[in-house]
């Protein structure tokens, strides 16, 4: 109090200037103690929590952005963010099916067709919100980390970080029972990372239509590989598996792979290796971190070898164009195959190297298996292979009878024992000792679709051979976790509105009638010659005419072929067109090449010719300059003598002087001595004449004398 009071009585009775001090340290004292109290408050309080960061990279922050989508407290929250980003599967909004907030928008855009794009509700960046959750206040907060990365922390009062776990457990059953109907599609981006794509419907393995016994024992091997993890480390095997679909367009191998994804509840990891900016180092990377349990997919896997090919051109091409001298590689193609480095020993590295992931399977399609390197297809890389053709009449039938309703019940199909005791696999892992069997055909079909290698990895679990004829039963039953399976949150959006009208009016086809139609179907479709997309598409068309589909069938093959013949022809004009052009660009190329070296060794032969002239006349007039010089040293010697000569006689009359002169030379001694003035000033000058002719030089103008 007396502290306080001697403070304050300054102020009462000193000058204003110490009581304004003293008030600045009054204040300052005030907020450093209110300060260093609410710190030590804030480290009191935050000693009693626990707090775990997820990162976005991570799977449990989409695991727990979806859990809190749903929690009440979340969207009672006062402040929250909306995106309508493409919607992970686990980011599904809390709010998306409320219809008083309209959460879905209709972004319909000219003529594009109308999309649906959901709204995402997620928390605001660096508020703390607080949620009760099973006895426990967590407090929640989504920041961004230095690396730019978004953070999501979660704090909670307690002794032990049990109850940490137990949430991101049950937000992991919750995300994968919402993930249950889809599969997520990752897509490696330029930088060497996956990013996620897509969240797609599965398809059923029922819709894809492949000779019996094919999808039945591709899913009873992945089945069997997924779960023999231990059984592969026990034998030292890197635990990999390799399926390589290859054959025509349109056959359905892409649909097979999404199927059985969907199947076997893996996410797809796409890499298309004709992408411009993949190389050794990028798929090496990519390829390690695939995560255990997925699905890794090489499409066009013999794009990248064609690549590879045209690069190799490119660079002969280029080596040529350096010897040759200036000439600069062009064309965007070019570019893109200087980026493009991909090299096999690359790739065979990235699928089995020492940095390649485990426990992943590996599809990889192509439509040109010629063109693929062998050192591709040995086992451990492709250790099943199968071929897809055509449509067989088999295939025409049962994709007939996928797309038309019947009343009746699924007929019970026949087990085709003679196929299945084809069906030939080793119950030893012979693939890991020597190589795997050839499947040659599939139902005593002669015109089988699939031709297939299969080393079985496993005595304990090879593909069932009891599976039937278009089931889609699992030819193993293996009890793998099926999380979400019986999970009804989620339902699958309706079937667009006009689909749903065509199948109103379509009424049902009873068992026979579907059966006969399908046959008719089938007699009227050649084996082998279209492919199931084209067949596809043409009942598509008919989608809502079964009977006109069946009995049209026989005209629209005609038609196509009548199509198929015209574009083949058409394709042969223009190649000739175009060998022609090329040709012609060839010809003008040369003559142009000519032209330029005729007139290129002409410039040369004119500035030889030149130089030669050149060369004549600077002899010459350095032979004059001689000349002069010496002329010049002459008549200095005379000079002295003649000086008066010179002065007195004019040059004109030089010749008659000398004529006169050289005849009273030997005509008249008296002469000589009348004469001996100019007989002295004119024979130096004679000398230097007579020497000039007997050099046979001509005088270029007349010497002064
Ligand atoms: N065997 C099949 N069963 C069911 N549908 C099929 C089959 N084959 C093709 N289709 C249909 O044809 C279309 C193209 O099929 P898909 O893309 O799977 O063929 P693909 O063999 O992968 O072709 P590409 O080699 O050109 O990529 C899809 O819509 C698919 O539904």
């Amino acid at each position: 109090m007396d502290a306080l009071r001697s403070l304050v009585q300054p102020l009462v009775s000193g000058s204003s200037m110490m009581d304004g001090m003293k008030l600045v340290v009054l204040g300052g004292t005030v907020e450093t103690a209110r300060r260093v109290s609410s710190s030590a408050w804030n480290h009191f309080v935050n000693s009693f929590f626990l707090t775990a960061h997820f990162s976005e990279e991570d799977s449990p922050y989409d695991w727990l952005m979806l859990w809190l989508s749903r929690r009440p407290e979340w969207q009672r929250s006062r402040e929250f963010e909306t995106t309508t980003r493409a919607a992970h599967a686990g980011q599904v909004s809390g709010w998306e099916d409320d219809p008083d907030l309209g959460a879905e928008f209709d972004q319909s855009n000219g003529d594009a067709p109308p999309s649906k794009t959901r709204v995402i509700f997620q928390p605001t960046f660096d508020t703390t919100h607080t949620i009760y959750w099973r006895g426990h206040w967590l407090r929640v907060r989504r920041s961004r980390g230095t690396d730019g990365c978004e953070v999501l922390s979660v704090s909670v009062v307690a002794r032990s970080n049990t109850i940490l776990k137990a949430l991101v457990l049950h937000a992991k059953r919750e995300y994968e029972a919402e993930a249950v109907h889809r599969i997520n599609i990752y897509f490696a981006d330029p930088h060497g990372s996956w990013r996620w794509a897509d969240a797609r419907h599965k398809r059923p393995l029922g819709t894809i239509v492949l000779e019996p016994g094919v999808k039945e024992m591709l899913l009873g091997d992945a089945r069997d590989f997924l779960a023999s993890e231990k059984w592969y480390s026990d034998r030292g095997v890197p635990w990999r598996r390799g399926y390589l679909l290859h054959g025509v367009p349109g056959s359905g191998k892409s649909s097979l792979i999404h199927a059985l994804a969907g199947e076997l509840m893996l996410d797809i990891y796409v890499v298309s290796l004709s992408s411009a900016w993949i190389n050794d180092s990028v798929l090496l990377g990519l390829m390690g971190r695939v995560p255990k349990g997925a699905m890794l997919l090489l499409e066009d896997l013999d794009a990248a070898f064609t690549r590879s090919v045209q690069r190799r051109a490119d660079a002969e091409d280029k080596q040529g164009k350096e010897q040759d001298g200036k000439k600069k590689k062009e064309g965007r193609d070019k570019d893109l195959s200087d980026l493009n480095t991909l090299s096999l020993s690359g790739l065979l590295n990235a699928l089995d190297g020492v940095a390649a992931a485990e426990g992943r399977i590996l599809f990889a399609t192509t439509n040109h298996l010629e063109k693929l390197d062998p050192a591709l297809s040995r086992p451990g890389r492709m250790d099943v292979w199968v071929e897809f053709r055509n449509a067989s009449k088999w295939q025409a039938e049962a994709l007939f009878r996928n797309f038309f309703p019947s009343s009746d019940p699924e007929p019970e199909e026949e087990i085709d024992e003679a196929a299945l005791a084809e069906i030939d696999i080793p119950t030893t892992p012979s693939s890991l000792r020597s190589s795997s069997s050839l499947w040659s055909s599939f139902g005593g079909s002669s015109t089988s679709i699939a031709d297939m290698t299969i080393p079985s990895s496993s005595e304990s679990s090879a593909p069932s051979t009891s599976s039937r004829k278009g089931k889609q039963e699992p030819a193993i039953p293996l009890d793998l976790p099926q999380f979400g399976a019986s999970n009804t949150a989620y339902i699958p959006p309706a079937p667009a509105p006009e689909i749903v009208a065509a199948h109103q009016g379509l009424r049902p086809l009873d068992g026979k009638t579907l059966a006969r139609l399908a046959k008719r179907f089938a007699d009227a479709i050649p084996d082998g010659e279209f492919s199931v997309a084209a067949l596809q598409g043409y009942l598509l068309k008919n989608k809502s005419r079964p009977e006109a589909a069946a009995e049209e069938a026989g005209s629209w093959v005609v038609a196509e072929r009548e199509i198929r013949e015209r574009l083949l022809k058409e394709r042969q004009a223009k190649e000739i067109r175009e060998k022609i052009e090329r040709e012609k660009r060839k010809e003008q190329k040369r003559e142009k090449k000519a032209k330029e070296k005729a007139e290129k060794e002409k410039a040369e032969k004119e500035k030889a010719e030149r130089e030669k002239k050149e060369q004549e006349e600077k002899q010459k007039q350095e032979e004059i300059k001689t000349a002069e010089t010496e002329t010049k040293a002459d008549s200095s010697d005379t000079t002295s003598e003649a000086d008066s000569a010179v002065v007195v006689e004019s040059p004109k009359e030089e010749p008659a002087a000398v004529a006169e002169d050289s005849s009273s030379e030997s005509s008249d001694d008296d002469s000589e001595e009348s004469d001996g003035e100019v007989q002295k000033q004119t024979r130096p000058t004679m000398s230097a004449r007579d020497q000039a002719r007997a050099q046979g030089q001509s005088w270029g103008r007349q010497v002064p004398i």
